[in-house]
């Protein structure tokens, strides 16, 4: 505030220093002279006196600025050097700011809501870009948009300044002026504080000092706003901060918590180190608000109620009854039985270790609680009405008799002329419609599949045909096919093949099938007998009509409503479509979308397709069907069923899982020769089902005869299956699947079928003596099996080569394949799996050096005794004979 003399405020307000003098005389003021001094009290004076010239009182100054508009026009130069060395370039920048400010109560209600919204925003940082603002230098928002107000207005001098120049200079411009002292700005005017951002101001126009005054006034109010957008702003400020408070005393709390279980864990010995490595689960603790424990000790022993199905594992039983398996492992330490965490122990000894552990045990046998799953995941399936079915063949006989040649000339004709787009891919079944009905075919074409899937526990075929070639009569594979049909009591139709053919002999078929008792009924028989060409189709509707007039003797009736149920016929992983099941529907009807359990997989059926590859919503009884969408490929011959919900799917296919690994041996244990009279007599069986192998035709006659002759009043001795050759796993899924015992008589199991044996545990004995067999027999079904030797194979060596040696003759150079050679045990020479030769060792060497016993994946030389015709390829049996003891 200092004191000017009359020229300097004439240049400051920009006025001619004779107009100044002019208007100081007519204020009355002293000052006349330019270098006279003007104070500030004379300057107010001089404010007073013009605003009464023009009539103007504060009153109707207030009321009428409500708007006030600040401009400023800067002109600047620029040097520039465009490159080094060449002569420099000065450019004039002129820029001009104009700013408008607008009275505090102009400002409407909803631009204030906007200011509020604008300060909550800040608090968050997310202010957007504004295109309307107020004169607060405070803002910096404010700052910047005043630069993009000037970069729109800058007008460029005559020398084009590019636009890049125009910013830089524009910008530090705003800042310095923001953050200059406001009297150096307007050193003269009673309107200082506005000089912060009108810096300078045209007087020229006579801008009334009052409008300033008010200017300044609203600015005061936009102040008190703006603080209180300011509390405002404090208090959402501290919101937040309680909240982040309330967060972290949480993260307190659970940081706590950890810190508790830690140190617990390091005090509770190993057992808890161990489940944490692991990556158990260890025990939840709950912690109140205040940090104390909710776990209170119990103050008398629990007695827990424990299921315990057919076997358990020994972690799962610890578990079951709130222990450490270290506890259940020492218990049972006590019973004499040393099992580890993961090991299984049967249903019996569990139950002692329950009770003796002061728990009551509750018995649960695995199909209960199937059925009790079962029962949950299926609608009520008793009360459905059933409807006439189409019946399910399939179609067996020799190689080559034309089995694939009937199937394909029946899909050619029938589905692709019914059904539009015709064959588009292999599907393991298929059906045809005809006029009186339709038929399924399965198209997993001989016995050895039939078998395998009612080894496995699906009886799905209702007649079988048994394809015979007219020009080639009853071969080995066309007997087995009616004895498998016949064990598994499915009706059987010949069909007599390639009648076309010139040598064709129908007749000689029909007589060498009597033999088999298999009787036309033309001769008096039962058995619908049909001469038919797959190649010309002759006779192959007549097929039809003899697959349908079956199906009316036979009856096959089947719910067409409700939940869906089957049997798996095929499984494949599919690249694109993951894993896609072939099943038939035997029982209600199936739509996409549902759930389905299938052996121990399940999923929602994604897609459906038909036998033609056509994408259906729905298919009903006998109907095969393609479905996408399960968990993994499941066996042929698994059941399947549509289950209410996924849980339900889970726990069922978890279940069967585990049972399946728990019990890998429960299937055939029903059928040991050594059972066979305690079960008799408990009444479980009236019959002893027997399949036998024998080394030739002769053999196999004379036992089928004398053990068929043992059946008496009380029991039946049925042989399922006779043949010769070694046993195969054809033989061991028909043994599996009838519930019978294998027999080989001078034979033995190959690798598979040996390994299906040992797997499912089929009752397999081998003979050499064909009384031996029968007095075997005999003794089961009268209860007297007495304590007897057994023979153990303990070893099996392979013949590679021969060598003659002429002190022990033939020398067979072996390598032992399984378990050991010992020399003093007797030996059987196999050839294809039957019995050559039985005899003793002559000699056994490793090298040069005799040797006592040699074991499996080591070379041998071995000489028989007494025999010269080993051969390479021939296989070595050691054997040794035990006495075991029966218990009946
Ligand atoms: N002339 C004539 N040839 C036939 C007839 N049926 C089949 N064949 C021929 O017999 C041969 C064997 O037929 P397949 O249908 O392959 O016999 P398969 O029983 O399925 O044979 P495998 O699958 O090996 O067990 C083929 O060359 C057929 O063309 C027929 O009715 N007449």
């Amino acid at each position: 505030m200092s004191n000017k003399t009359v020229r300097q405020l004439a240049e400051v307000v920009k006025i001619p220093l004779e107009r100044l003098l002019e208007q100081l005389k007519e204020a009355g003021l002293s000052a006349s002279a330019p270098d006279d001094v003007i104070n500030e009290d004379e300057k107010m004076q001089l404010l007073a006196h013009l605003r009464k010239r023009h009539g103007k009182d504060e009153g109707a100054a207030e009321g009428s600025l409500k708007r006030v508009t600040l401009k400023r026009r800067t002109v600047s130069e620029l040097k520039q050097a465009s490159v080094p060395g060449s002569t420099t370039k000065t450019i004039s920048v002129e820029i001009r700011k104009q700013k408008t400010y607008i009275k505090r109560s102009e400002v409407t209600e909803s631009d204030e809501q906007r200011n509020l919204e604008l300060a909550k925003q800040a608090v968050k940082g997310q202010v957007a870009p504004q295109t309307e603002s107020f004169p607060t230098a405070e803002e910096p928002v404010k700052a910047q948009e005043t630069v993009l107000e000037q970069k729109k207005e800058a007008a460029v001098a005559p020398e084009a300044t590019p636009a890049v120049e125009e910013q830089v200079t524009a910008e530090p411009e705003v800042e310095h002026i923001a953050s200059q002292p406001i009297e150096t700005l307007s050193p003269s005017l009673a309107v200082e504080e506005e000089a912060e951002v009108s810096p300078v101001l045209d007087l020229e126009a006579e801008t009334d000092y009052e409008s300033l005054v008010k200017a300044k006034e609203s600015t005061e109010a936009r102040k008190k706003q703006h603080e209180k957008d300011l509390r405002l702003e404090e208090s959402i400020k501290r919101n937040a901060e309680k909240v982040r408070q309330q967060a972290s005393a949480k993260q307190e709390i659970l940081h706590r918590k950890k810190q508790e279980e830690s140190s617990r864990a390091g005090a509770g010995g190993r057992d808890t180190k161990k489940a944490k490595k692991k990556g158990k689960k260890t025990e939840r603790v709950n912690v109140k608000p205040e940090g104390k424990h909710q776990f209170e000790m119990p103050v008398e022993p629990i007695i827990k109620e424990v299921t315990i199905p057919e076997m358990i594992i020994v972690s799962d039983l610890a578990q079951k009854m709130s222990v450490k398996a270290a506890t259940v492992i020492k218990h049972l330490m006590k019973l004499g039985i040393m099992a580890t965490i993961n090991q299984s122990i049967d249903q019996e000894t569990a139950v002692i270790l329950v009770e003796e552990m002061g728990h009551k045990a509750i018995m649960q046998s695995d199909d209960d609680l199937e059925q009790e799953m079962l029962a949950e995941a299926q609608a009520d399936d008793d009360n459905r009405v059933e409807l006439p079915r189409a019946p399910i063949v399939t179609i067996m006989g020799h190689v080559d008799h034309g089995k694939t040649s009937l199937l394909d000339y029946i899909r050619k004709t029938r589905v692709a002329a019914g059904e539009a787009g015709g064959i588009t891919q292999h599907i393991g079944a298929y059906q045809v419609k005809t006029d009186h009905g339709s038929v399924t075919f399965l198209d997993t074409p001989g016995h050895a599949a039939f078998t395998a899937m009612r080894a496995r526990g699906a009886d799905v075929t209702d007649v079988v045909i048994v394809v015979v070639a007219a020009d080639d009569g009853v071969m080995p594979q066309t007997k087995e096919a009616v004895e498998h049909a016949r064990a598994a009591n499915v009706p059987i139709i010949v069909a007599i093949n390639k009648i076309d053919k010139p040598d064709a002999n129908p007749d000689k078929v029909m007589q060498e099938l009597s033999n088999i008792n298999v009787l036309a009924e033309e001769w008096g028989g039962d058995v619908q007998f049909l001469r038919i060409s797959a190649k010309t189709g002759e006779g192959i509707d007549d097929l039809i009509e003899a697959l349908i007039v079956q199906t009316e003797i036979l009856e096959l009736k089947a719910p067409v409503e409700g939940a869906a149920s089957g049997i798996v016929i095929e499984s494949r992983l599919d690249k694109g479509r993951g894993v896609v099941a072939t099943v038939l529907i035997q029982k209600g009807t199936l739509e996409s979308g549902q759930m389905v359990l299938c052996g121990h997989e399940y999923g929602r059926v994604r897609a459906m397709f038909n036998e033609n590859g056509v994408s259906i919503k729905e298919a009903g009884p006998c109907a095969p069907v393609e479905i996408l969408g399960l968990s993994g490929t499941p066996n042929a011959g698994d059941e399947f069923l549509v289950v209410q919900n996924e849980r339900i799917a889970k726990d069922l296919a978890k279940h069967r899982e585990d049972r399946k690994k728990l019990s890998r041996h429960a299937v055939q244990q029903a059928s040991k020769l050594d059972e066979v009279f305690s079960r008799m007599t408990t009444g479980e069986i009236a019959s002893v089902n027997l399949v036998l192998k024998t080394d030739v035709q002769g053999s196999l006659e004379a036992l089928r005869s004398s053990l068929v002759g043992l059946s008496n009043d009380e029991v039946e001795v049925k042989v399922v299956f006779g043949g010769v050759g070694g046993i195969n796993e054809g033989d061991a899924n028909l043994a599996l699947a009838s519930g019978a015992i294998l027999m080989g008589f001078n034979v033995r199991a190959d690798a598979t079928a040996r390994k299906l044996i040992e797997e499912k545990g089929i009752d397999l004995h081998y003979y050499s003596i064909i009384y031996e067999a029968i007095d075997e027999v005999k003794k089961a079904i009268s209860g007297m099996l007495a304590p007897e030797i057994k023979e153990q194979i303990v070893g099996l060596a392979e013949v590679r080569d021969v060598f003659k040696s002429p002190k022990f003759g033939a020398v067979a150079g072996c390598m032992v394949v399984d378990g050991y050679v010992k020399r003093n045990l007797p030996i059987r020479v196999l050839r294809n799996n039957v019995v050559i030769f039985e005899g003793q060792l002559e000699s056994l060497r490793r090298f040069k050096d005799d040797a006592n016993e040699v074991k499996m994946g080591m070379e041998c030389g071995i000489g028989v005794k007494n025999y010269n015709d080993v051969q390479p390829g021939d296989q070595i049996e050691v054997f040794e004979r035990i006495e075991v003891k029966r218990e009946l």
